[in-house]
């Protein structure tokens, strides 16, 4: 069978065989990070393994395929080497980054009482100490303070850059997600040599760059209800950087039980908002949002998009609030709310209600006393990554394999793309029509849709979209619209699913 392959698959696979060993060869180069000796040894024995498995696996597989697996290969090459570059590097710098915390159960925050500021503390503070409100005070207060930032993204790099060049003394770093490309344009701790490794460690690094003064612990974790009580207790104060519904109450109630302030912040296309809760009386989230929003209302980053300064913006004033909670300066934004409109230029601040003594969880009579399940209460993950919406019934979706061979058949059929303008600049499939979802009920739409099936003579309607929830919620809005006997269907997984199955030069985005 080998030998019937085209010499084009032959060598691919050849680079995918050296791939995979370098593959494993970096795994084993990380674990074994210093024993340099042992590394041909290694190098032999992975290289037999490889070949003989990896050979008789893809003697039958497709051109495509064997692309496919041979980038798959590369990113990975790439995101370890990335890790053992960082490895070495930390063996020869003093401010190395403690190894994040797995076991909850046993870390521990070193009090730091700072009766006097030293030489080098007096140095390096010298701008801000002359603050009158500030002042050494001010600065000893800081210096004894830890604070807990949960995600190290767009807001939480900001936040943890400027309190630690504040000279916080102890930043706790929760993130359980690594460092994608896709991150550097806001997230601006993380760098091009950093995709692949852990989030929280890469903040880190960078705030310990910066003042190595800082004690760092980093956690490669998910703040769930499991974990939630066994971290924020230990910290003074907790900043929530997170994109998610379900963390936002999460945190809150954890704070509430923990009675820890939670200094919120939230950025979105081009506006962000801030405010802190459960600070001296003042109300919880729960006392402004008692209940959920409908999971299909919210928008994240990855969908509705963010300006990369805007996060920075709303992330800078989370440590802004954290440094006035911690030495007492100023009033905080406890009971208001801040508003930020990047593209008008304009800052608003709203009042928000008072603690609520009805409230579940801070009111007078809490009816929530223990951490809940908050991915079952929002009626959404825990995380901003793949909604994975499923409101069609199996009949109703086909594969990108199936759409493929409907187009390569020339099956008359409309390809209905249901994403915005601005996305079918960024890729698109050839002859897709484009209504955006959000206008797909309008009148002269739906005329346009029943005109084209017409005058073409097909009843096939197959939506597209970026990840496959949009066009979903698109068949159901035609199939209501339409009425009538159309075979209207949504490709499963949309055009990253294209790109990962069909065409590999659709970008992904
Ligand atoms: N429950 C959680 N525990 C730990 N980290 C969390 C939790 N929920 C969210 N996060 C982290 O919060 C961060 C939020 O940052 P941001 O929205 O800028 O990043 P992102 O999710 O990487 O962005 P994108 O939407 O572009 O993929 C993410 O890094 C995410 O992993
Ligand atoms: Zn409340």
């Amino acid at each position: 069978m080998f030998l019937q392959n085209s010499y084009e698959n032959r060598s691919l696979i050849q680079n995918i065989l050296r791939s995979t060993i370098w593959v494993e060869i970096i795994k084993k180069e990380c674990y074994i990070a210093s024993k340099f000796q042992e590394f041909f040894k290694l190098y032999l024995k992975v290289y037999s393994m490889s070949s003989n498995k990896y050979l008789s696996q893809m003697e039958n597989w497709s051109k495509e395929d064997l692309i496919r697996e041979l980038q798959k290969r590369e990113e990975e090459n790439i995101a370890l080497k990335n890790q053992l570059q960082m490895m070495k590097n930390s063996e020869n710098d003093n401010n190395t980054i403690p190894s994040s915390v797995k076991e909850l159960n046993s870390f521990a925050i070193l009090p730091k009482v700072c009766s006097e500021l030293s030489k080098e503390e007096v140095a390096r503070y010298s701008r801000q100490l002359i603050l009158p409100e500030l002042g050494p005070s001010g600065q000893k207060k800081l210096v004894a303070a830890s604070v807990l930032i949960v995600g190290c993204g767009g807001l939480g790099c900001p936040s943890a850059i400027y309190l630690a060049a504040a000279g916080v003394g102890c930043l706790g770093l929760i993130d359980y997600d690594t460092v994608e490309k896709s991150n550097l344009h806001r997230q601006i701790l993380h760098t091009e040599k950093r995709i692949g490794i852990s989030k929280a460690s890469s903040v880190g690094m960078s705030v310990k760059a910066l003042n190595s003064n800082v004690d760092i612990i980093p956690f490669d974790v998910s703040l769930t209800s499991e974990t939630a009580l066994q971290i924020i207790p230990k910290f003074d104060l907790v900043l929530d950087c997170t994109d998610n519904v379900a963390t936002r109450y999460l945190l809150n109630d954890a704070c509430v039980i923990a009675n820890k302030p939670l200094v919120s912040g939230s950025a979105l296309r081009y506006e962000g908002q801030l405010t802190i809760y459960h600070l001296g009386g003042g109300p919880c989230f729960r006392c402004i949002h008692p209940k959920p929003p409908p999971p299909e209302t919210v928008t994240n980053c990855s969908d509705g998009g963010v300006l990369g300064v805007v996060p920075g913006v709303i992330g800078c004033l989370q440590a802004l609030e954290a440094i006035k909670v911690i030495t007492g300066m100023g009033s905080t934004l406890s009971e208001r709310l801040l508003l930020f409109d990047g593209l008008q230029g304009m800052f608003r601040t709203v009042k928000l209600r008072s603690r609520k003594n009805t409230c579940e969880v801070c009111g007078d009579e809490p009816s929530i006393t223990q951490l809940i399940d908050y991915e079952q209460f929002c009626g959404a993950k825990a995380t901003d990554k793949d909604k994975g919406l499923r409101v069609l019934q199996k009949h109703q979706r086909i594969s990108v394999m199936e759409y493929k061979e409907i187009v390569d058949r020339k099956t008359t059929h409309i390809l209905l793309d249901v994403r915005l303008p601005v996305e079918l600049e960024i890729c698109s499939l050839p002859n897709a029509v484009n209504i955006p979802l959000k206008d797909i009920k309008k009148l002269e739409n739906i005329t346009t849709i029943r005109e084209m099936l017409s005058s073409l003579q097909t009843q096939k309607i197959y939506c597209l979209c970026r990840r496959g929830n949009d066009s979903q919620l698109a068949v159901s809005a035609l199939q209501e619209e339409l009425q009538g006997d159309y075979d209207i269907r949504d490709i499963v997984g949309g055009l990253t699913e294209w790109s990962h199955k069909i065409d590999s030069t659709i970008p992904i985005y």
